[in-house]
């Protein structure tokens, strides 16, 4: 199961950031999202994920298929960690949280309030939460944000055992994750025009 995204237009603030964006993320394969501040790489991602709506063009998927990460963690301050991703497995259908707690090495954080976990502690909840989903594909923003070398490991295993099973990540991020097999995708290639002059605005220069 795959993400066709082709001939697309998105903005932001009414404003086009990027047009003609084509690509395809197959079952097994993981994009890397590249960009400068502020090209649109988020925009993108929100797009795909069918947050907002595309200015033009077409994105073929599943949508009960993907699962959007980020910036926010979106965990639950009062719940434990356990609970924050049991609540989730459920929402999405799912029972087990073992795999999930593991790969992100939660286990003696497992009944502490999500609230008094670390910067990087709570990006590494909500990153666990993905496996919760049972999802095959991926959006990631800046994934690791807040996360030590150590947890980028953690990430980038999660992501490798998550391909082997034929799940698939699109992921905008300005680190190197060590993901050597991830294709790059430069979003500058896309950058938008600037919208022409009309008539009206070249009467008062
Ligand atoms: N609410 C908004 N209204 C108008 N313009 C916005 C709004 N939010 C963002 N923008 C602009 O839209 C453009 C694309 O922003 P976007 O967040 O998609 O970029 P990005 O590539 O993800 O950047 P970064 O690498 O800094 O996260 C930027 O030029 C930004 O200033």
């Amino acid at each position: 199961m795959g993400l066709n995204v082709s001939d697309l237009t998105i903005a932001r603030g009414g404003i086009k950031v990027l047009e003609g964006v084509s690509f395809t993320l197959r079952a097994g394969s993981a994009i890397v999202l590249r960009g400068p501040n502020g090209i649109g790489k988020t925009t993108l991602l929100r797009t795909v994920a069918g947050l907002q709506p595309p200015v033009d063009g077409r994105i073929e998927a599943d949508p009960e298929s993907l699962v959007y990460s980020g910036h926010a963690d979106g965990i639950k301050a009062t719940l434990t960690v356990a609970e924050n991703l049991t609540f989730w497995a459920q929402v999405f259908g799912q029972a087990d949280i073992t795999n999930a707690i593991k790969a992100f090495q939660l286990e003696r954080l497992a009944s502490r309030p999500a609230g008094a976990l670390s910067a990087g502690q709570k990006r590494r909840l909500g990153l666990a939460r993905l496996l919760v989903t049972g999802r095959p594909i991926w959006v990631l923003d800046e994934p690791t944000v807040s996360l030590d070398v150590e947890a980028v490991g953690m990430f980038a295993t999660a992501v490798r055992a998550h391909l082997a099973t034929g799940g698939s990540a699109l992921i905008a991020t300005h680190i190197d994750l060590g993901l050597p097999e991830a294709e790059l995708l430069d979003a500058g290639r896309f950058r938008a025009r600037a919208a022409a002059l009309d008539e009206f605005d070249e009467a008062f220069l």
